[in-house]
């Protein structure tokens, strides 16, 4: 069968509206053999690594995905926790969380999942679950806040690939970014206060993206520019002045020069411009996992102290934080405008019968 359609439909059911959360993907396990596949997944996706295929399948089969798995392996063995990998886990717990609130605000007549780009569970495997409950209707969220062509585009593709297999297409929405919507910004800047409530101020608040290379930017990708913005949105919310924040960008992979001011040369030069005490923030994470709790929780923290720093805190992400949820919801809701009448129509089959 060369299209997958819906064969269990009944002209009674009820049509749904579907809301789907993305992430990037976790590997299965923390282990070298989980690695290998999630990497070649993941570095062999174009929207990733812009380098000519042909070189890019050299460098990535004979060169990376003979080391890097392992060294990745371990990296995440230090994170990893009895229930999995913390992406998995927190993308888990909000769409949750998500799911009960829509349920209370809207409705049965909504369906909330959640979906990896590179892993499972595939974003083919849950739009077809849902489709199977009767969605007609897909509201896609990827969870990162600032468009980047390597995530937001490259998750948009993988929805389009399901979708040239599939028979019965759903009305489609894709939120793009919402790295200056006011709840996201709000959440964000609450969780830094509710830092300060506890450890007080630092001399410096560090706001950490994952960094791209920098050509990327001069080729048009506006990620660079949103992460600026979520910046100084924060901060202006939180009534910082220029010289109390800065953003930096970390995750550096490979070579060539990638977003700049880095994170880790940041961290390592800041004891010598007399600054003793850095908090550390990832804004455009919108869950805790390796490049948060490792590399800005453990890495980048010793690279600050042995440069002479006296103090280091990593704020973590809004995960499944209440607000955060509400943060989201309310992106949602806006983004359902007119979808509102399939969900007051839930009850068509009970109004059928009667
Ligand atoms: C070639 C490189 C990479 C680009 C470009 C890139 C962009 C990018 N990534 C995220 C978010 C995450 N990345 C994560 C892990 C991760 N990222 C890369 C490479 C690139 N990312 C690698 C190789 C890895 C795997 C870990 C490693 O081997 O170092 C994660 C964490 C996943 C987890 O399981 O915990 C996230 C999240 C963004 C937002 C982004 C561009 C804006
Ligand atoms: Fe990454
Ligand atoms: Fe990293």
């Amino acid at each position: 069968m060369k299209y997958r359609g819906s064969p269990s439909f009944s002209h009674k059911q009820a049509d749904k509206v579907g809301v789907l959360i993305t992430n990037l993907g976790t590997p299965e396990a923390p282990t070298t053999k989980a690695l290998r596949p999630y990497l070649k997944q993941f570095l062999s996706d174009p929207r990733v690594v812009e380098v000519p295929k042909v070189i890019w399948w050299l460098v990535l089969n004979l060169v990376i995905l003979r080391f890097r798995p392992k060294r990745s392996a371990h990296a995440y063995s230090t994170v990893w926790t009895d229930e999995g990998s913390p992406l998995l886990l927190h993308t888990q717990k909000q769409a949750e969380a998500l799911q009960q609130k829509c349920k209370t605000q809207l409705g049965e007549g909504v369906v909330v999942d959640f979906a990896m780009r590179y892993g499972s569970p595939s974003v083919s495997e849950v739009v077809d679950a849902m489709l199977q409950q009767g969605v007609r209707k897909l509201l896609v969220l990827p969870l990162y806040p600032q468009y980047c062509a390597s995530t937001t585009a490259s998750t948009f593709d993988a929805l389009a690939d399901d979708f040239t297999k599939r028979r019965w297409l759903p009305e489609l929405r894709f939120i793009t970014h919402y790295h200056d919507e006011d709840e996201y910004i709000q959440a964000v800047a609450d969780k830094i206060r509710e830092h300060w409530s506890e450890h007080g101020t630092a001399d410096k608040l560090l706001l950490s993206y994952h960094g791209i290379p920098k050509r990327y930017l001069t080729n048009g990708d506006p990620y660079h520019c949103e992460c600026h913005k979520t910046s100084r949105l924060v901060a202006e919310k939180l009534g910082l002045n220029k010289a109390q924040y800065m953003t930096t960008f970390q995750s550096r992979f490979g070579r060539e020069e990638w977003l700049t001011p880095y994170t880790d040369e940041t961290l390592k030069s800041l004891p010598s411009q007399g600054v003793e005490s850095v908090q550390v923030v990832c804004p455009g994470f919108s869950a805790d996992c390796l490049e948060t709790i490792e590399e800005i929780g453990v890495e980048n923290r010793d690279y600050f102290m042995e440069a002479g720093g006296k103090r280091y805190e990593y704020i973590e992400a809004l995960n499944s934080d209440p607000k955060h949820i509400d943060a989201l919801y309310a992106i949602i809701e806006r983004n359902l405008y007119g979808w509102n009448a399939v969900l007051d129509n839930t009850d068509r089959e009970a109004r059928a019968k009667g």
